[in-house]
C-alpha cells in the first residue's frame, strides 16, 4: 500500500537566496546521498551554486553550534561589505567589495540546512544526541530568526537510513529527505522574509521575495549580446537586487531598450516580474523620442501587475532632468506628467516622495520620534539613513506637523545631496580597505555626527550650538539606539 507520508511542496523563487548546508561527516554514505538531494532542489529552485555554502563538522552533535556561527558569521560578513545604490554600476562579478552583484557573495545566509545521520548503536549515545541536537537546532532558529531545517535523520537501523536516503538496499529503495530539506528551505527562507516585512500574501506558486519592486528601464537600451542574437535568443536582461533596511529586497530588472527584447521580456518572464510585487518603480526618459512606443510599453506592465499584483503601488521615475534646460524643467515636467497620469488609468500613481511611506509603513512615526530626538539633542536637524544605501528614510522636519520654522529656510535637495555624499565617502572608505564606522564634523558654523543608530540604520544629528559637545551628542545617540531599534523592530527588521 502507498504511504500518504510526505510533505506537499509549493514552488519558490531561490534565486535572490544564499542558503547554507551544515552537515556532519559520520555515515558518510548517507550523509553524501542526502547533501546531494539538498543540492539538487535547492539548485532546480533557482538558487544559485555560489549562493550555496556547505560546511562539515565531525558529528550531528556538533549541528548545532556550527549552524549558529554559520549565521552571524554571515551576518557580520554582509555588515562589513554593506553594498549601496551605487555599487549597482559596477559590472557583475567585479572584485570591488562595493558591487552588488545577484551572486549575493557576501549576504546573509537566508536559511541553513543541518544534515546528519544518526543510527541507534549499542549504548544511551544515540538517544542523548538525538534528544539534544534536535532542541538545539530548534534553539538555533529561534533565537536567529533564521530557518535551520532540521536534516537530521535518527535511525534504529542502518536500512531505515539508507532507505531515508534514497539508496535503500531492499526492493524499495526509499525516497531521499535531503530533496525535502532542499525546497523547506528555499520555502521557509522565503516566507521568513515575506513575514518580516509583513507580508502574509497568499503565495501558492511561484515568485518569492519580500517587496519585488520592477522597475523597467524601457527606454535605457543596454549592451546586448550578438551572438545570442543570431541564434534567435530574445531576452536580454540584466538582474540585480539591493537589500534594503536588512529584508526589503529591492529587484532592478534592466530590460533591453530594443523591442524585441521587450516584447519577449513582457510575454514569457511575465509571471515571474509582476507576481507579489509590492511596488513598481517605472523610468521614463525625459529625452525619449518614443513617446507612444514608452506609454505601450508602461500601459503592457500595469496589465501585468492587474493579472498578477494588484494591490502594487506604482511609482515613475523622469530621469535625465538635469539634461532639459533649467528655465524650462518645470513646464517638461508638468506635461510629462500630465501624460503619465492619464497613461496610469484607474492605477494610482504615487510621487516619488512617498516610496518610503510605501516601503516603511511606519516611517511616519520614525519622523515624529526622530523630532523629540531632535529637540532632546537641541539639534537643528536629525536625518536617518538606510544603512546600506545611505537612502534618507526619516527626518525630523518632514513630521505631519509641517516643518519647523528653523528648518523650512534650509535647501530642500539638502537630503539628496548630504546622502550622496556620504555614498561617496562610504565608497572612498571601502577604496581604501578601510571600514566605515562614524563621522564627526566640528565647523565654526555646526557640528555634525553621523553614527549608527540601529543595525539598520544611520543617524546624522546636525547642531548649530557650539556649546553643545560632539560628546554629549553621541552619548545621546547612544541611549537612543533600543527605542529606535523597537520602533523599528515591527516593520524592518527579523
Ligand atoms: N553516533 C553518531 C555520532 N556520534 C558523534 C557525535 O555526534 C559527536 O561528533 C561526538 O560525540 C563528538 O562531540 N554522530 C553522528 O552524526 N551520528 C551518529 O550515529
Ligand atoms: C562516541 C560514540 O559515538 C559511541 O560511544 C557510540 O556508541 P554506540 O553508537 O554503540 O551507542
Amino acid at each position: 500500500m502507498s504511504s500518504i507520508k510526505g510533505p506537499s511542496t509549493n514552488q519558490y523563487d531561490g534565486s535572490s537566496l544564499r542558503i547554507a548546508i551544515v552537515h556532519a561527516r559520520w555515515n558518510k554514505v548517507v550523509i553524501e546521498a542526502l547533501v546531494a538531494g539538498a543540492i539538487s532542489k535547492l539548485k532546480e529552485s533557482g538558487v544559485k551554486e555560489s549562493n550555496i555554502v556547505v560546511q562539515s563538522v565531525p558529528g550531528s552533535y556538533e549541528l548545532p553550534l556550527a549552524c549558529s556561527k554559520v549565521i552571524a558569521g554571515s551576518q557580520i560578513q554582509a555588515r562589513s561589505s554593506a553594498t549601496d545604490l551605487l555599487g549597482l554600476h559596477q559590472p557583475a562579478g567585479s572584485n570591488d567589495p562595493s558591487s552588488t552583484t545577484t551572486d549575493l557573495p557576501t549576504a546573509p545566509f537566508d536559511a541553513v540546512i543541518a544534515i546528519g545521520v544518526l543510527i541507534k548503536g549499542a549504548t544511551m549515545h544515540f538517544e542523548y544526541i538525538c534528544d539534544t541536537v534536535s532542541h538545539a537546532l530548534m534553539r538555533v532558529q529561534l533565537d536567529t530568526g533564521i530557518p535551520v531545517i532540521f536534516g537530521v535523520l535518527t535511525a534504529l537501523t542502518d536500512d531505515q537510513a539508507l532507505e531515508r536516503a534514497g539508496i535503500g538496499r531492499g526492493e524499495n529503495e526509499g525516497h531521499n529527505h535531503g530533496e525535502d530539506w532542499g525546497l523547506a528551505a528555499v520555502e521557509m527562507a522565503t516566507r521568513c522574509r515575506g513575514w518580516s516585512a509583513g507580508s502574509f500574501s497568499n503565495y501558492n506558486l511561484l515568485y518569492t521575495t519580500s517587496i519585488t519592486f520592477a522597475p523597467i528601464h524601457a527606454c535605457n537600451p543596454v549592451r546586448h549580446n550578438t551572438r545570442d542574437e543570431e541564434k534567435g535568443a530574445t531576452i536580454d536582461v540584466e538582474q540585480n537586487h539591493v537589500r534594503f533596511l536588512g529584508d526589503l529586497i529591492l529587484n532592478l530588472w534592466d530590460c533591453g531598450g530594443q523591442d524585441a527584447f521587450m516584447d519577449s521580456y513582457l510575454s514569457t518572464q511575465r509571471s515571474t516580474i509582476f507576481s507579489h510585487a509590492g511596488v513598481m518603480i517605472y523610468v521614463f526618459d525625459v529625452e525619449s523620442r518614443e513617446m507612444a512606443k514608452d506609454l505601450e510599453y508602461y500601459r503592457d506592465c500595469l496589465d501585468g501587475l492587474s493579472q498578477f499584483s494588484k494591490d502594487a503601488s506604482v511609482f515613475l521615475l523622469v530621469h535625465k532632468m538635469d539634461l532639459v534646460r533649467e528655465g524650462e524643467r518645470s513646464a517638461v515636467f508638468q506635461r510629462k506628467a500630465a501624460e503619465l497620469d492619464k497613461a496610469s488609468g484607474d492605477f494610482p500613481v504615487k510621487a516619488w516622495s512617498s516610496i518610503v511611506n510605501t516601503l516603511i509603513p511606519n516611517a511616519r512615526n520614525l519622523n515624529t520620534h526622530l523630532r523629540i530626538f531632535a529637540e532632546a539633542c537641541s539639534a537643528m536637524e536629525v536625518i536617518l539613513f538606510e544603512r546600506a544605501t545611505f537612502l534618507v528614510i526619516a527626518t525630523s522636519s518632514s513630521s505631519d506637523a509641517s516643518d519647523s520654522v528653523v528648518t523650512h529656510s534650509l535647501d530642500p535637495k539638502r537630503y539628496e545631496r548630504t546622502s550622496e555624499l556620504i555614498k561617496a565617502f562610504k565608497q572612498s572608505c571601502s577604496r581604501l580597505r578601510e571600514e566605515f564606522h562614524s563621522l564627526e564634523m566640528e565647523l565654526a558654523e555646526f557640528t555634525a555626527v553621523l553614527d549608527e543608530m540601529t543595525k539598520n540604520t544611520y543617524v546624522l544629528v546636525v547642531v548649530h550650538n557650539p556649546v553643545i559637545e560632539t560628546a554629549a551628542i553621541k552619548m545621546n545617540i547612544r541611549m537612543a539606539r533600543k527605542k529606535f531599534e523597537e520602533l523599528q523592530g515591527d516593520t524592518l527588521i527579523s
